[in-house]
């Protein structure tokens, strides 16, 4: 008898959109559905970046103590005035929705291949099995951006490209700045900033179409950012929730502001100084909402330990050193990013150290 293999479910919006009863690999555990009382706004501070840099040193340490605070409690912050101009955010938004509203084929064309990080996918049907988050991504190089897009779209989308290009430039000056208050905020000037000189970052476009059963679904399931740094940019659509004091609040789009959130590497890089935290996207029933996302990555052979300054009796090193390397093919191949990759992680640094095999701290 023939054995009969199961096919992976397709995620096209333009059917999904419309279908009442949702497919199982898309429908979450009821513990991780999302709730009435998830959509209560947190309270983060709104940091106003030109002020920091105004020269005016009493106006930078009350800023850089602020983002400290935030850091040290959930690491999540809001981001005004930050020099980003604001016709090339509406050209990106834009333009991204363009993409995404073509079709799925024409979509593929860029498909993301079994074990790489850019490209497009559609949910993660080939990747996962259950669980599945209902959006669509798309991953580009920082470094390459427009080329990336050119090469596998076509001339086309050498628009695109060249936007994609210049939001992440942008994204790439921002995130040094932010960078230089961190580092006034834990005492140690420019060395985040000169440590991610060199970053090797992603952008990564989200899209969440529309779903008639926004109560058993997510559009990113809960997860801490295994990367350093994210800005996020969110179109007018509300769905981004934060995991605070034992509770889903929400952090709803403002014009012209970033959300910046700590990831699990750079947690590590502050010797835990500063958190990564608990986050997700929630869908809703009426309109499809995008997010773009700049994570900050470090050159990929450069050895995360640090400052010494970070390390001390007090605060001796809560994670072993490693590459971005090892980490990003950790989330590739071993594990799915959820809220327990800090910690898996360095467990599995230490059993590989145990078994015999190289690991970047021996
Ligand atoms: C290194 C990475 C893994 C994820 C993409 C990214 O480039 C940065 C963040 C990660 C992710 C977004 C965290 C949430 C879970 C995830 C599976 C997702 O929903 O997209 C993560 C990414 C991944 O593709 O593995
Ligand atoms: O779309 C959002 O608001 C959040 C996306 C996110 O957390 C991610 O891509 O890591
Ligand atoms: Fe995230």
């Amino acid at each position: 008898m023939a054995t009969q293999t199961m096919q992976p479910l397709v995620f096209d919006a333009s059917v999904l959109s419309r279908k009442p009863d949702i497919p199982t690999e898309l429908v979450w555990s009821e513990k991780d559905r999302p709730t009435s009382d998830s959509f209560d706004e947190l309270d983060l501070p709104v940091i106003d970046l030109a002020s920091f840099f105004s020269g005016n040193d009493e106006t930078a340490l009350e800023i850089a103590k602020q983002v400290g605070e935030a850091c040290a409690k959930h690491g999540f912050f809001l981001l005004t005035n930050h020099g980003v101009d604001e016709g090339l955010l509406e050209e990106a938004q834009r333009r991204t929705e363009g993409f995404f509203r073509m079709s799925l084929e024409e979509k593929e064309r860029v498909k993301r291949k079994a074990g790489e990080i850019f490209g497009y996918a559609s949910s993660f049907t080939g990747r996962f099995a259950s669980n599945l988050p209902w959006k669509e991504t798309l991953s580009i190089p920082t470094n390459a951006a427009e080329e990336y897009i050119v090469k596998t779209l076509g001339d086309d989308f050498q628009q695109y490209g060249n936007v994609l290009q210049k939001y992440s430039n942008a994204m790439n000056k921002l995130v040094l700045e932010i960078l230089e208050v961190l580092g006034l905020s834990l005492g140690v000037g420019r060395w985040f900033r000169d440590f991610y000189s060199d970053n090797d970052s992603i952008f990564r476009a989200n899209y969440y179409p529309s779903c008639l059963k926004p109560d058993l679904t997510l559009g990113t399931g809960p997860h801490y950012d295994p990367t350093s740094v994210t800005i996020l940019h969110q179109d007018e659509i509300t769905g981004l929730q934060v995991f605070v004091d034992g509770k889903w609040y929400t952090v709803s789009p403002k014009p012209n502001t970033f959300v910046i959130n700590i990831g699990d590497a750079f947690m590590a890089l502050t010797n835990k100084r500063y958190k990564s935290c608990m986050h997700r996207a929630v869908v809703n029933s009426t309109a499809a909402r995008k997010s773009l996302v700049f994570f900050l990555c470090p050159r990929k052979d450069k050895i995360l330990r640090p400052p010494e300054s970070l390390i001390n009796a007090e605060h001796p090193r809560a994670y072993p050193d490693f590459t971005w390397a090892t980490m990003e093919e950790f989330t590739q191949k071993h594990y799915r990013a959820d809220t327990q990759t800090a910690n898996v992680f360095a467990r599995w640094l230490q059993k590989n150290k145990e078994e015999g095999i190289t690991v970047e701290w021996d």
